[in-house]
Protein backbone atom coordinates (compact mmCIF):
# COMPACT_ATOMS: atom_id res chain seq x y z
CA UNK A 1 0.00 0.00 0.00
CA UNK A 2 1.18 3.45 -0.83
CA UNK A 3 1.95 5.28 2.43
CA UNK A 4 0.26 8.61 1.32
CA UNK A 5 -2.87 6.65 1.38
CA UNK A 6 -2.91 6.42 5.08
CA UNK A 7 -2.54 10.70 5.31
CA UNK A 8 -5.47 11.93 2.87
CA UNK A 9 -4.44 15.47 3.09
CA UNK A 10 -6.47 18.37 4.61
CA UNK A 11 -8.99 20.09 2.83
CA UNK A 12 -8.89 24.03 2.96
CA UNK A 13 -10.61 25.90 0.19
CA UNK A 14 -9.10 28.94 -0.17
CA UNK A 15 -11.03 31.64 2.17
CA UNK A 16 -12.23 28.35 4.76
CA UNK A 17 -9.73 27.13 7.23
CA UNK A 18 -6.16 28.11 8.89
CA UNK A 19 -3.98 26.05 6.53
CA UNK A 20 -3.72 26.21 3.29
CA UNK A 21 -3.47 22.69 2.01
CA UNK A 22 -5.10 21.03 -0.16
CA UNK A 23 -4.05 18.24 -2.95
CA UNK A 24 -1.96 15.54 -3.53
CA UNK A 25 1.48 16.51 -4.01
CA UNK A 26 2.29 16.10 -7.31
CA UNK A 27 4.67 13.62 -8.48
CA UNK A 28 7.24 13.76 -10.84
CA UNK A 29 5.30 12.89 -14.22
CA UNK A 30 5.02 13.51 -17.90
CA UNK A 31 1.65 14.47 -19.61
CA UNK A 32 0.87 11.35 -21.20
CA UNK A 33 -2.25 13.37 -22.89
CA UNK A 34 -2.51 16.64 -23.99
CA UNK A 35 -5.08 19.21 -25.18
CA UNK A 36 -4.69 22.14 -27.90
CA UNK A 37 -7.19 24.39 -28.29
CA UNK A 38 -9.84 21.60 -28.33
CA UNK A 39 -13.00 23.03 -28.92
CA UNK A 40 -16.53 20.52 -28.91
CA UNK A 41 -19.67 21.36 -30.81
CA UNK A 42 -22.86 19.99 -30.72
CA UNK A 43 -24.33 20.58 -33.89
CA UNK A 44 -23.75 24.44 -34.52
CA UNK A 45 -23.34 24.97 -30.68
CA UNK A 46 -19.58 25.49 -29.60
CA UNK A 47 -20.19 24.10 -26.01
CA UNK A 48 -16.63 24.19 -24.72
CA UNK A 49 -13.55 26.53 -26.76
CA UNK A 50 -10.18 26.05 -26.83
CA UNK A 51 -9.17 24.19 -24.33
CA UNK A 52 -5.29 23.15 -23.57
CA UNK A 53 -3.80 21.73 -20.60
CA UNK A 54 -1.98 17.81 -20.33
CA UNK A 55 -3.12 15.26 -18.58
CA UNK A 56 -0.42 14.03 -16.47
CA UNK A 57 0.79 10.14 -16.35
CA UNK A 58 -0.29 8.54 -13.37
CA UNK A 59 -1.65 11.51 -11.59
CA UNK A 60 -5.25 12.21 -10.80
CA UNK A 61 -6.40 15.17 -12.76
CA UNK A 62 -9.69 16.93 -11.15
CA UNK A 63 -12.09 19.21 -13.47
CA UNK A 64 -14.42 21.57 -11.39
CA UNK A 65 -16.96 24.42 -12.83
CA UNK A 66 -20.12 25.15 -12.52
CA UNK A 67 -22.88 23.28 -14.13
CA UNK A 68 -22.69 23.42 -17.38
CA UNK A 69 -19.30 24.65 -18.40
CA UNK A 70 -18.41 21.73 -20.29
CA UNK A 71 -16.34 19.44 -18.14
CA UNK A 72 -18.20 16.14 -19.14
CA UNK A 73 -17.97 17.09 -22.94
CA UNK A 74 -13.90 17.62 -22.95
CA UNK A 75 -13.69 14.59 -20.32
CA UNK A 76 -15.67 12.77 -23.30
CA UNK A 77 -13.23 14.01 -26.16
CA UNK A 78 -10.43 12.05 -24.10
CA UNK A 79 -11.81 9.02 -25.19
CA UNK A 80 -13.43 9.98 -28.12
CA UNK A 81 -17.03 9.13 -26.07
CA UNK A 82 -18.40 12.36 -28.09
CA UNK A 83 -17.96 10.26 -31.29
CA UNK A 84 -21.17 8.45 -29.74
CA UNK A 85 -23.29 11.58 -29.78
CA UNK A 86 -24.92 12.71 -33.04
CA UNK A 87 -23.62 16.01 -34.19
CA UNK A 88 -21.00 16.45 -31.95
CA UNK A 89 -17.81 17.49 -33.36
CA UNK A 90 -14.39 18.04 -32.09
CA UNK A 91 -11.86 20.39 -33.15
CA UNK A 92 -8.08 21.39 -32.43
CA UNK A 93 -5.69 18.65 -31.02
CA UNK A 94 -5.74 15.69 -28.99
CA UNK A 95 -3.10 13.85 -28.88
CA UNK A 96 -2.48 10.74 -26.62
CA UNK A 97 1.43 9.26 -26.34
CA UNK A 98 1.89 11.93 -28.77
CA UNK A 99 -0.25 11.00 -31.30
CA UNK A 100 -3.22 12.11 -32.80
CA UNK A 101 -6.19 10.47 -31.22
CA UNK A 102 -8.80 11.68 -34.21
CA UNK A 103 -6.36 10.90 -36.75
CA UNK A 104 -8.33 8.87 -39.50
CA UNK A 105 -6.59 5.74 -39.01
CA UNK A 106 -6.82 5.38 -34.91
CA UNK A 107 -9.31 2.88 -34.37
CA UNK A 108 -11.67 4.33 -31.39
CA UNK A 109 -12.91 1.03 -30.12
CA UNK A 110 -9.09 0.69 -29.31
CA UNK A 111 -8.98 3.97 -27.78
CA UNK A 112 -11.89 2.85 -25.23
CA UNK A 113 -9.60 0.26 -24.52
CA UNK A 114 -6.97 2.26 -23.68
CA UNK A 115 -8.46 5.10 -22.09
CA UNK A 116 -11.93 3.64 -20.16
CA UNK A 117 -14.67 5.45 -18.90
CA UNK A 118 -16.37 5.17 -15.05
CA UNK A 119 -20.04 7.23 -15.16
CA UNK A 120 -21.77 9.02 -12.66
CA UNK A 121 -24.38 6.16 -12.06
CA UNK A 122 -23.34 3.40 -11.45
CA UNK A 123 -24.02 0.84 -14.41
CA UNK A 124 -23.33 -2.98 -14.17
CA UNK A 125 -24.59 -5.00 -16.63
CA UNK A 126 -27.46 -7.52 -15.47
CA UNK A 127 -24.92 -10.35 -15.47
CA UNK A 128 -23.16 -12.31 -12.60
CA UNK A 129 -20.14 -10.52 -10.47
CA UNK A 130 -17.72 -12.27 -12.52
CA UNK A 131 -19.30 -11.74 -15.78
CA UNK A 132 -19.12 -8.06 -15.50
CA UNK A 133 -15.60 -8.20 -14.65
CA UNK A 134 -14.95 -11.12 -17.86
CA UNK A 135 -16.98 -9.20 -20.31
CA UNK A 136 -14.76 -6.69 -21.60
CA UNK A 137 -11.75 -8.81 -22.02
CA UNK A 138 -13.97 -11.71 -23.82
CA UNK A 139 -15.54 -8.80 -26.49
CA UNK A 140 -12.09 -7.44 -26.91
CA UNK A 141 -10.75 -10.79 -27.39
CA UNK A 142 -7.85 -10.29 -24.54
CA UNK A 143 -5.40 -13.17 -24.45
CA UNK A 144 -6.35 -14.05 -21.41
CA UNK A 145 -4.35 -17.27 -20.08
CA UNK A 146 -6.17 -17.50 -16.58
CA UNK A 147 -9.42 -15.86 -16.35
CA UNK A 148 -10.39 -16.20 -12.75
CA UNK A 149 -6.67 -14.57 -12.17
CA UNK A 150 -7.65 -11.83 -13.92
CA UNK A 151 -10.94 -11.40 -12.56
CA UNK A 152 -9.42 -11.38 -9.05
CA UNK A 153 -6.88 -9.60 -9.74
CA UNK A 154 -9.59 -6.77 -11.44
CA UNK A 155 -11.49 -6.89 -7.91
CA UNK A 156 -8.97 -7.08 -5.71
CA UNK A 157 -7.49 -4.15 -7.32
CA UNK A 158 -11.30 -2.04 -7.15
CA UNK A 159 -10.94 -2.82 -3.93
CA UNK A 160 -14.23 -4.89 -3.52
CA UNK A 161 -12.62 -8.68 -3.73
CA UNK A 162 -13.20 -9.51 -0.11
CA UNK A 163 -16.28 -8.07 -0.16
CA UNK A 164 -17.70 -10.35 -3.38
CA UNK A 165 -14.94 -13.70 -3.14
CA UNK A 166 -17.93 -15.62 -2.17
CA UNK A 167 -20.59 -14.65 -4.01
CA UNK A 168 -19.20 -13.80 -7.57
CA UNK A 169 -22.07 -15.88 -9.38
CA UNK A 170 -24.40 -13.72 -8.17
CA UNK A 171 -25.86 -10.73 -9.84
CA UNK A 172 -23.54 -7.65 -9.86
CA UNK A 173 -26.66 -5.31 -9.72
CA UNK A 174 -27.33 -7.17 -6.29
CA UNK A 175 -24.30 -5.15 -4.81
CA UNK A 176 -24.89 -1.74 -3.25
CA UNK A 177 -24.89 1.18 -4.57
CA UNK A 178 -20.81 2.06 -3.47
CA UNK A 179 -20.02 -1.83 -4.51
CA UNK A 180 -21.39 -1.61 -7.72
CA UNK A 181 -19.70 1.96 -8.79
CA UNK A 182 -16.52 -0.40 -7.28
CA UNK A 183 -17.82 -3.01 -9.80
CA UNK A 184 -17.60 -0.94 -12.93
CA UNK A 185 -14.01 0.35 -11.96
CA UNK A 186 -13.13 -3.58 -11.85
CA UNK A 187 -14.98 -3.86 -15.30
CA UNK A 188 -12.91 -0.89 -16.29
CA UNK A 189 -9.79 -2.13 -15.05
CA UNK A 190 -10.02 -5.78 -16.73
CA UNK A 191 -8.98 -4.34 -20.23
CA UNK A 192 -6.41 -3.18 -19.39
CA UNK A 193 -6.18 0.25 -20.07
CA UNK A 194 -3.61 3.10 -18.91
CA UNK A 195 -6.02 6.13 -18.28
CA UNK A 196 -9.56 5.97 -16.40
CA UNK A 197 -11.53 8.95 -16.90
CA UNK A 198 -14.51 8.58 -14.24
CA UNK A 199 -17.42 11.20 -14.56
CA UNK A 200 -18.60 12.63 -11.54
CA UNK A 201 -18.27 8.51 -10.36
CA UNK A 202 -19.42 9.52 -6.18
CA UNK A 203 -22.33 11.44 -7.13
CA UNK A 204 -25.04 8.72 -6.39
CA UNK A 205 -23.04 7.48 -3.36
CA UNK A 206 -23.56 8.11 0.18
CA UNK A 207 -20.15 9.30 2.38
CA UNK A 208 -18.61 6.16 3.26
CA UNK A 209 -18.65 5.11 0.01
CA UNK A 210 -17.41 8.32 -1.80
CA UNK A 211 -14.82 7.96 1.02
CA UNK A 212 -13.80 4.01 -0.25
CA UNK A 213 -13.92 5.47 -3.87
CA UNK A 214 -11.81 8.35 -3.29
CA UNK A 215 -9.17 5.84 -1.25
CA UNK A 216 -9.57 3.74 -3.96
CA UNK A 217 -8.66 6.37 -7.05
CA UNK A 218 -5.61 7.30 -4.55
CA UNK A 219 -4.51 3.76 -4.11
CA UNK A 220 -5.51 3.51 -8.27
CA UNK A 221 -2.94 6.60 -9.58
CA UNK A 222 0.32 4.31 -8.82
CA UNK A 223 -0.67 2.33 -11.73
CA UNK A 224 -3.42 4.22 -13.77
CA UNK A 225 -3.82 8.04 -15.13
CA UNK A 226 -6.94 9.10 -13.73
CA UNK A 227 -9.39 12.23 -14.72
CA UNK A 228 -12.09 13.04 -12.49
CA UNK A 229 -15.29 15.12 -13.36
CA UNK A 230 -17.01 16.85 -9.80
CA UNK A 231 -19.22 18.59 -8.55
CA UNK A 232 -17.44 18.79 -5.58
CA UNK A 233 -14.67 20.95 -4.62
CA UNK A 234 -13.96 19.42 -1.45
CA UNK A 235 -13.83 15.95 -3.60
CA UNK A 236 -11.35 17.21 -6.13
CA UNK A 237 -8.97 18.97 -3.31
CA UNK A 238 -8.96 15.61 -1.44
CA UNK A 239 -8.10 13.25 -3.94
CA UNK A 240 -6.21 15.33 -7.21
CA UNK A 241 -2.63 16.58 -7.70
CA UNK A 242 -3.99 18.70 -10.68
CA UNK A 243 -7.25 20.78 -10.93
CA UNK A 244 -8.79 22.22 -13.84
CA UNK A 245 -11.40 25.13 -13.50
CA UNK A 246 -14.15 25.75 -15.88
CA UNK A 247 -16.62 28.60 -16.07
CA UNK A 248 -18.99 29.14 -18.50
CA UNK A 249 -18.73 32.92 -20.71
CA UNK A 250 -22.09 34.12 -22.03
CA UNK A 251 -21.49 35.48 -25.45
CA UNK A 252 -23.29 38.62 -27.12
CA UNK A 253 -25.59 35.98 -28.63
CA UNK A 254 -26.26 35.06 -24.65
CA UNK A 255 -24.60 31.58 -25.78
CA UNK A 256 -23.04 30.37 -23.17
CA UNK A 257 -19.78 28.97 -23.74
CA UNK A 258 -17.15 26.38 -21.49
CA UNK A 259 -14.19 27.52 -20.87
CA UNK A 260 -11.30 26.59 -19.21
CA UNK A 261 -9.68 29.42 -16.59
CA UNK A 262 -6.84 27.83 -14.91
CA UNK A 263 -5.15 24.59 -14.73
CA UNK A 264 -2.91 23.93 -12.33
CA UNK A 265 -1.74 21.99 -9.02
CA UNK A 266 -4.52 21.43 -6.64
CA UNK A 267 -2.71 22.78 -4.30
CA UNK A 268 -1.75 26.35 -5.93
CA UNK A 269 -5.24 25.87 -7.61
CA UNK A 270 -6.91 25.90 -4.33
CA UNK A 271 -4.79 27.99 -2.10
CA UNK A 272 -3.08 30.72 -4.24
CA UNK A 273 -5.54 30.55 -7.38
CA UNK A 274 -4.25 33.17 -10.80
CA UNK A 275 -7.60 33.58 -11.66
CA UNK A 276 -10.08 36.13 -9.96
CA UNK A 277 -12.81 33.57 -11.67
CA UNK A 278 -11.23 31.09 -10.04
CA UNK A 279 -11.04 32.24 -6.64
CA UNK A 280 -14.28 33.84 -6.73
CA UNK A 281 -15.33 30.27 -7.01
CA UNK A 282 -13.45 27.95 -5.08
CA UNK A 283 -14.69 30.80 -1.94
CA UNK A 284 -18.33 30.06 -2.50
CA UNK A 285 -18.36 34.17 -4.03
CA UNK A 286 -19.92 32.50 -7.53
CA UNK A 287 -21.22 29.33 -9.06
N1 LIG B 1 -25.47 15.53 -26.09
C1 LIG B 1 -25.56 16.86 -26.10
N2 LIG B 1 -26.22 17.50 -27.08
C2 LIG B 1 -26.32 18.85 -27.11
N3 LIG B 1 -25.78 19.67 -26.18
C3 LIG B 1 -25.11 19.07 -25.17
C4 LIG B 1 -24.97 17.65 -25.08
N4 LIG B 1 -24.26 17.37 -23.96
C5 LIG B 1 -23.97 18.56 -23.39
N5 LIG B 1 -24.48 19.58 -24.11
C6 LIG B 1 -24.37 21.01 -23.80
O1 LIG B 1 -22.99 21.34 -23.72
C7 LIG B 1 -22.76 22.24 -22.63
C8 LIG B 1 -21.76 21.61 -21.68
O2 LIG B 1 -22.37 20.46 -21.08
P1 LIG B 1 -21.57 19.46 -20.13
O3 LIG B 1 -22.51 18.36 -19.74
O4 LIG B 1 -20.30 19.09 -20.78
O5 LIG B 1 -21.25 20.39 -18.90
P2 LIG B 1 -20.82 20.01 -17.44
O6 LIG B 1 -19.90 21.08 -16.99
O7 LIG B 1 -20.31 18.61 -17.39
O8 LIG B 1 -22.20 20.12 -16.69
P3 LIG B 1 -22.74 19.40 -15.36
O9 LIG B 1 -21.79 19.77 -14.27
O10 LIG B 1 -24.10 19.98 -15.17
O11 LIG B 1 -22.77 17.93 -15.66
C9 LIG B 1 -24.12 22.50 -22.00
O12 LIG B 1 -24.64 23.69 -22.53
C10 LIG B 1 -24.95 21.32 -22.44
O13 LIG B 1 -26.32 21.67 -22.55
Amino acid sequence: MNPDTTSRPAVNIAGVGAQPVAGHQPRAAAPVMELSGVSVYYGAYEAVRGTSMPIQEKQITAMIGPSGCGKSTILRSLNRMNDLIPGARVTGSVTYHGQDLYAKDVDPIEVRRRIGMVFQKPNPFPKSIYDNVAYGPRVTGMKVANMDDLVEKALRDAALWDEVKDKLKSSGLSLSGGQQQRLCIARTIAVKPEIILMDEPCSALDPIATAKIEDLMFELSNDYTIVIVTHNMQQAARVSHYTSFFTAEVDEKQERHGRLVEFTNTSKLFTNPTDKRTEDYITGRFG
